[in-house]
């Protein structure tokens, strides 16, 4: 048995030209590996291919090629067993405007033949804060409460692994940390989850290893930490008693930059200067120190770099 939540092989998706569209390649081939109880983040630019790899995991969307296993069942092999390992939060806020979130989850159960003794309707709803409105009509629920309704119907079957495509887009503090306290949660109790996010904060707070898509291809894939490991970039922010009489010291391979409220920001690279080195050059300019700080590079600065680096690439193929 696949010590894997998803394999994924060669995932090719064409849409067909319609219209005056043309053809389009969203997926050219992606190799994609999830170890079972990760939280695992997908990210990639808006049109990098997300919502397409996972509709075609929810069953949604047919690939146009390749190999998808979800816990161990091959889509093409045993399409039953391989949708009910997976639950799946949608984007969009699309709900049957007539039954109440207690119908809804309902019929869901129902959709996968869960057996009305083994119903758990109560508990998810209690879980994601939908007690109290368990019996109105879903029309007149909130965005936020749809999007906790969403995540109680994902919930039904019990799955395996739980996808969650732009579960905070646009919502509010509260509903946000409902919903990481329910996938921790989740997660703990052994639930393998798959996040999308634009907010990559998040993803570096929630996420253990990641996946950054772009233009249909899978571009890097690492622990969260190697990921950020591997920006040599750092900053040194030093707040000085008073402005430099004399301008910045100008070091060799650091960039100094003047930051408003008089900061000074000295940009290095870990291979080529330490702290220290950079210190000893500011106190010769006669700058006393009245504040010292690092700066890491973060998820975001990972991201541009790599999404970056391959628009370039690809530029560079074109000519
Ligand atoms: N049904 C469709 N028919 C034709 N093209 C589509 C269809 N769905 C998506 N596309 C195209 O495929 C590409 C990938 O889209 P997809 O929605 O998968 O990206 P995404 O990474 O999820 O973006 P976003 O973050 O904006 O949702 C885009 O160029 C999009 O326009």
């Amino acid at each position: 048995m696949s010590r894997n939540a998803i394999e994924i092989t060669g995932l090719t998706k064409t849409y067909a030209a319609q219209g005056n569209s043309p053809a389009k390649e969203a997926l050219k081939g992606i190799d994609l590996t999830i170890p079972r109880g990760a939280i695992f983040g997908l990210l990639g630019p808006n049109g990098a291919g997300k919502s397409t790899l996972i509709n075609i995991l929810a069953g949604l969307v047919n690939k146009t090629a390749g190999q998808v296993s979800i816990w161990g069942f091959d889509q093409d092999v045993n399409p039953r067993q391989s949708r009910a390992a997976i639950g799946v939060m949608p984007q969009e806020l699309n709900l049957d405007p007539f039954f109440s979130p207690r119908g809804a989850m309902e019929v869901q159960a129902g959709l996968y033949g869960i057996p009305r003794s083994q119903r758990r309707t109560d508990e998810i709803l209690a879980m994601v804060g939908l007690s109290d409105k368990a019996d109105a009509y879903a029309r007149s629920l909130s965005g936020g409460m749809r999007r906790r309704l969403l995540l109680g119907k994902a919930l039904v079957h019990h799955p395996h692994v739980l996808v969650l495509d732009e579960p905070t887009a646009g919502v509010d503090i509260e509903l946000r940390q409902m919903l990481w306290r329910n996938v921790r949660k989740l997660n703990d109790d052994g639930m393998t989850i798959i996040l999308t996010t634009h907010y990559l904060e998040e993803a570096q707070e929630m996420c253990d290893e990641i996946a950054i898509v772009n233009h249909g291809e899978k571009i890097v894939q690492d622990s969260t930490a190697n990921l950020l490991a591997r920006l040599d970039a750092k900053t040194l922010v030093i707040t000085p008693e008073s402005a430099p009489l004399n301008g910045l010291p100008t070091i060799p391979g650091v960039t100094a930059t003047q930051r408003p409220g008089g900061a000074l920001a000295f940009a290095y690279s870990r291979a080529e200067t330490s702290p220290g080195a950079i210190l000893d050059r500011v106190r010769d300019a006669g700058i006393t120190l009245r504040d010292v700080a690092t700066e890491e590079p973060d998820l975001e600065d990972v991201f541009l770099a790599l999404t970056h680096a391959q628009t370039q690439n690809l530029a560079k193929s074109d000519r």
